[in-house]
C-alpha cells in the first residue's frame, strides 16, 4: 500500500481525500500551521508546525516510502512550493494527483506535485509546471505553458497557446483568450476576461480585464 502525507488539513485536503479514495494511496498524516484546524479524518493524526513534521519524521523509518502533497490553494503558490521542497529535502516523494474524471492529453506534460482535479482538462501539448493546481472543471487548452506553483481556479478556461508565469493565480470562472502571456505572481480575479498580455505582479478584474487599482 502506497502511503501519502498531506500538508494542509482544510478545503484542499478534503478535495484530495476524495481524489485519493479512488487510488491505492492511503493518507497517513496531516500537517498544519493552524492549531485550530483538526484532522479532517478522525483516525489520521495531525501534526502542527515544522516542529510537528520533524517529530513525525523522526518517528518513521524510511521517508522514501512516503509520497507527499501540499493541500494549500488560493493565491499561495510560493508557500505550496516551499513546503513541497521541505518534504522533498527530507526524502519524501512528490505525488502528482490526477482525478479519475480529468482529461489529460497523452502528449501533455504534468510537473511533479501537481493536482489535476475533477473534470479538468489538460489538452494536447500543454505543459503544467510543478506544484500547480488545476481546480475543478478548469481547462488548459492546447500548447499552453503553465509555470510552477500556478493555481487555475474552478471553471477557469485558458484557450490555446497561453503562457502563465510562476506563482500566478487565475480566479474562478476567469477566461483567458488565445496566445495571451500572463506574467509571474499575477492574480486574475474571478470571472475576469483577459484580452491583453498581463505584466508580472498585476491584479486584473472585469470584462474586459483591467488592472485593479485600490
Ligand atoms: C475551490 C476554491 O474555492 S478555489 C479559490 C477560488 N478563489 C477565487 O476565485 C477568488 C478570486 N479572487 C478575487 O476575484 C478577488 O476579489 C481579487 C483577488 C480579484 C481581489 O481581492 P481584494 O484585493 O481583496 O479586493 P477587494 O475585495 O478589496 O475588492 C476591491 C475592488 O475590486 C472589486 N472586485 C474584487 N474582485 C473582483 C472581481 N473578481 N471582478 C470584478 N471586480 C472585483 C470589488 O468590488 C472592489 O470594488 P470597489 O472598490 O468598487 O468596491
Amino acid at each position: 500500500m502506497d502511503k501519502i502525507v498531506i500538508w494542509g488539513a482544510s478545503g484542499q485536503a478534503i478535495v484530495l481525500e476524495e481524489l485519493l479514495a479512488a487510488t491505492p494511496v492511503k493518507i497517513t498524516a496531516f500537517f498544519e500551521n493552524n492549531e485550530a484546524i483538526q484532522s479532517p479524518i478522525e483516525t489520521i493524526p495531525i501534526y502542527y508546525f515544522e516542529a510537528g513534521f520533524e517529530r513525525w519524521l523522526s518517528s518513521i523509518e524510511e521517508p522514501s516510502k512516503y509520497f507527499y502533497s501540499v493541500a494549500i490553494g488560493g493565491n499561495n503558490g510560493n508557500v505550496r512550493a516551499k513546503i513541497g521542497e521541505m518534504f522533498k529535502k527530507a526524502g519524501l516523494k512528490p505525488y502528482t494527483a490526477i482525478h479519475h474524471t480529468a482529461f489529460v492529453a497523452g502528449n501533455s506534460v504534468i510537473g511533479e506535485g501537481a493536482q489535476i482535479l475533477a473534470n479538468s482538462n489538460v489538452c494536447a501539448r500543454a505543459k503544467i509546471g510543478k506544484y500547480c493546481i488545476l481546480n475543478t472543471a478548469s481547462s488548459v487548452d492546447h500548447e499552453c505553458i503553465i509555470g510552477d506553483n500556478v493555481h487555475i481556479g474552478p471553471g477557469a478556461k485558458l484557450a490555446g497557446c497561453i503562457t502563465v508565469g510562476d506563482n500566478s493565480f487565475i480566479g474562478t470562472n476567469a477566461t483567458v483568450l488565445p496566445r495571451i502571456i500572463i506574467g509571474k505572481n499575477v492574480i486574475i480575479g474571478a470571472g475576469a476576461v483577459v484580452t491583453k498580455n498581463v505584466a508580472d505582479d498585476a491584479v486584473i478584474v472585469g470584462n474586459p480585464g483591467r488592472q485593479l487599482i485600490k
